[in-house]
């Protein structure tokens, strides 16, 4: 959306015509300042386009482009071997009972060690050289997956399980923590994103199809070479999948950091460092709400995990059902992890995690008193984005927030707990469900079956809702703009409200033509304003800062023959440039009242209708001058051209641009109102004939409701300065000093103004 609230205007404006109004959007939402929020970055350039961008820049990283690669190949190969061992266990064993029995044993063994050396291995992480870590535990898991199919034997099998999650439980924090070393903290986001879409969404797709090969492939195998089967060529693959990681590992010296040659960076003991983790996670309020935030929300996965077989049952489609459930939560885990950050990029990740976590607990409260397949479906989709989102948001806070020194503890401490949440959960719930059995509550009207398996749901909804809202209060610290408003501004992309909103000041301009009245309302709404008790700064263009000066005197002398209209437009937009730079955005980020006199509309009325440029190109160029600032009231004061110069005549000598014919003047006064007409939220268009009085009451009762209850600088009681007004040099002077004058002032919520 144009700061100016204009769609691109496709056509030049012929000489003797103003804007017509259908080339304007009367639709455009108000005061979009997009350049603001993304700085550097097309507005455009958001989205998909965007994230494709990023990923490459992430990639364009050697160090991580190969530890990616690796990571990518270990967790192929931790799927591969998942599928390997679990059809290991199930051949290990004869009957149905024994089969499930090896599974979930298995399983029980994968996640058990988590919850007794997960902290360790946080500190060893921490402690040594993660790159030598990393390189070790991966031989070693070599080693052990390898040795499965030699040994072929179910204790051995469950032993062996038990010992790769062990090491595996030193390799994840180590390279957790080292990622961040990596890369700039902007690209952490983007290398979260890309490393989960490959843990969870490619490489399990890519472990299935390769499963599927080699057990096909591994009968006329086992006849080459007696004594392999099928699932052990992909275990024997997925031994030699850890062993390339260890290679490309070893060549990667950037992952050892200030941990190389053993240096330990840290006089802790061990112990002390293993307690000084838990303290650091348990007094960050920032990492609590996340460990809160991440262990609930995966108690609440392990419930839906544990009764989604039930619930399918319930919905009436049995293992068909299941499975379509089962792939819509990736579905939603997808989507929500490779689009959540753009579609929710303005809002604070912080709050981003809470919130997320609180709303997929509401679609699983939902989910649970659903008796439709595909409502359900689309619930578990939706439950699965906020989920990818939280997950998204939670990952890189605690890349990005978390210091090296202890980061691998903090990624150790949330792997325990989220595997014994899981645990517990995956152990306690059948036995809920079986214990609730299946009703009918009968309520008159209708019947409504209550089944242990929903009421489990309802549960782990509210369980997630629970630590979602408890999450979000432990990590939203005390920002000044409610939730509500933060969210609907940062989805409608206003980021002018976001402005005002966080106390970053108000930004009023005035517009209109020659002699329309402009500084004089702008002198008198200023007055009116630090009467009031608020901070403001009254400005102007061209010419408020001191190149400006010289600009303004280069583009109204008349002695100044032959500008062409685009060097005109670019010493206008130079002035702005200038002007934002040094004057209004450090006005609006004091949180001040900051009133123009003329700002971009002048250049879209003056250069494109006046002069007759493609209105686009102005607009373009004032938008990479401002980096996006429009104001958030224009007051447009409209006067017929002729009454305007007469009274501007009446002041001082015609300059360049007041010497235009009143042709050239009449486009102008035409494009002005018909910016106003697009936009008409974010105009007060008044008729400049009134008295100087009427026009100023009608402006005040604008202005007074533009600033209600915004958290502006307010001038401490009783201190009523004398106006301030940039340009001239005692003004000038001022600006500089205006920092003296902060002391006195504070922020708070705009009291009741007096129109
Ligand atoms: N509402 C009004 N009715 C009649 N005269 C007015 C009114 N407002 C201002 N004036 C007078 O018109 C002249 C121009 O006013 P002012 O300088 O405020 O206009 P401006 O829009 O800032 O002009 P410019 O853009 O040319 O600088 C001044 O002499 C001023 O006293
Ligand atoms: C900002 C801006 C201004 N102009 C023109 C409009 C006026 O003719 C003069 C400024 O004079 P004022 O007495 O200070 O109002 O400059 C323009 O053509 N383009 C612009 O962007």
């Amino acid at each position: 959306m144009p700061a100016d609230g204009l769609p691109p205007a496709s056509t030049p404006i012929p000489a003797d015509a103003a804007v017509p109004l259908t080339e304007l959007d009367p639709g455009a939402p108000a005061g979009a300042d997009d350049g603001h929020a993304d700085e550097g970055a097309h507005p455009d350039v958001v989205g998909s386009v965007g994230l494709v961008a990023k990923l490459r820049a992430v990639l364009r990283v050697r160090d991580f482009r190969k530890l990616w690669l690796s990571m990518s190949l270990s967790s192929f190969g931790d799927w591969l071997g998942l599928l390997a061992i679990t059809a290991t266990a199930t051949s290990l064993v004869d009957g149905f009972a024994a089969a499930n029995f090896a599974l979930g044993g298995v399983l029980l063994f994968r996640l058990l060690p988590a919850i007794v050396l997960g902290p360790l291995a946080g500190a060893f992480a921490d402690r040594f050289d993660r790159r030598k870590t990393m390189v070790i535990t991966d031989i070693i898991r070599f080693g052990l997956f390898a040795s499965i199919p030699i040994v072929d034997n179910l204790v051995w099998l469950f032993v062996a399980q038990f010992l790769i999650e062990a090491f595996s439980l030193f390799w994840i924090p180590a390279k957790d923590a080292a990622v961040p070393n990596m890369l700039r903290k902007d690209q952490l986001e983007p290398a979260n994103q890309l490393s989960l879409v490959t843990t969870y969404g490619l490489t399990p797709v890519l472990a299935a199809i390769v499963f599927a090969v080699l057990t096909t492939l591994g009968g006329p195998l086992s006849q080459l070479l007696p004594g392999i089967d099928e699932v052990d060529l992909a275990l024997f693959v997925n031994a030699l999948t850890f062993l390339v990681a260890a290679v490309v590992i070893w060549n990667l010296p950037s992952i050892s950091g200030k941990r190389a040659a053993g240096a330990v960076t840290t006089q802790e003991s061990f112990l002390g460092s293993l307690t000084h983790g838990f303290s650091f996670a348990g007094h960050t309020p920032m990492v609590r709400g996340l460990v809160i935030g991440i262990t609930g929300a995966m108690a609440a996965a392990g419930v839906i995990i544990a009764t989604g077989q039930a619930f399918a049952n319930a919905l009436g489609g049995g293992e068909a059902a299941y499975g379509l459930l089962f792939g819509a939560v990736f579905v939603g885990l997808g989507v929500g992890i490779a689009f959540g950050p753009s579609i929710a990029r303005d809002l604070a990740r912080e709050r981003i995690f809470g919130l997320a976590v609180a709303v997929a607990g509401v679609m699983v409260l939902l989910m649970s008193w659903t008796f439709t397949l595909w409502i359900a479906l689309l619930l578990v989709v939706l439950m699965g984005f906020f989920a990818g989102i939280a997950y998204l948001a939670g990952f890189t806070l605690l890349g990005t927030e978390v210091e090296d020194e202890i980061r691998g503890r903090t990624f150790a401490i949330v792997q325990s707990l989220v595997r014994a949440a899981l645990i517990l959960s995956l152990a306690v719930v059948p036995f809920g469900v079986g214990l609730i059995g299946r009703h009918q509550l009968d309520l008159g009207v209708v019947t409504v079956p209550l089944s242990g398996e929903r009421i489990m749901l309802f549960v782990a909804g509210l369980l997630a809702v629970g630590v979602g809202v408890l999450a979000y209060r432990q990590m939203d610290d005390g920002r000044p703009v409610p939730l509500l408003a933060d969210v609907v501004t940062a989805l409608r992309r206003d980021t002018t409200a976001r402005r005002r909103l966080a106390g970053g000041g108000v930004l009023i301009a005035f517009e209109g033509g020659e002699g329309a009245g402009k500084s004089t309302q702008v002198r008198r709404l200023q007055e009116w304003l630090t009467n009031e008790g608020l901070v403001t700064r009254a400005t102007f263009e061209p010419g408020a800062t001191p190149s400006g000066a010289g600009i303004r005197s280069i583009v109204l002398d008349r002695a100044h023959v032959g500008i062409s209209p685009r060097s005109e437009a670019l010493l206008y937009a130079a002035d702005r440039a200038q002007h934002v730079h040094d004057v209004l955005r450090p006005a609006l980020d004091a949180g001040e009242v900051v009133i123009t006199d003329r700002f971009v509309d002048s250049s879209l009325a003056y250069q494109g209708a006046g002069r007759t440029i493609p209105l686009d190109e102005v607009r373009m160029l004032s938008r990479w001058a401002t980096e996006g600032l429009g104001p958030d009231l224009t007051i447009l004061l409209d006067l017929p051209p002729e009454v305007g110069l007469a009274r501007a005549r009446g002041r001082a000598v015609a300059d360049r641009l007041e010497s235009e014919s009143l042709d050239f003047h009449q486009r102008v006064r035409q494009t002005f109102r018909a910016l106003a007409e697009a936009a008409p939220d974010r105009y007060l268009v008044l008729d400049a004939r009134q008295s100087p009085d009427q026009i100023a009451a009608a402006i005040r009762i604008q202005v007074a409701e533009l600033l209600s209850g915004l958290p502006l600088q307010q001038l401490a009681q009783g201190e009523r300065p004398s106006p301030r007004v940039n340009g001239s040099t005692a003004a000038r002077e001022e600006l500089a000093e205006s920092g003296a004058h902060r002391p006195h002032a504070q922020t708070g919520p705009t009291p009741q103004l007096h129109p």
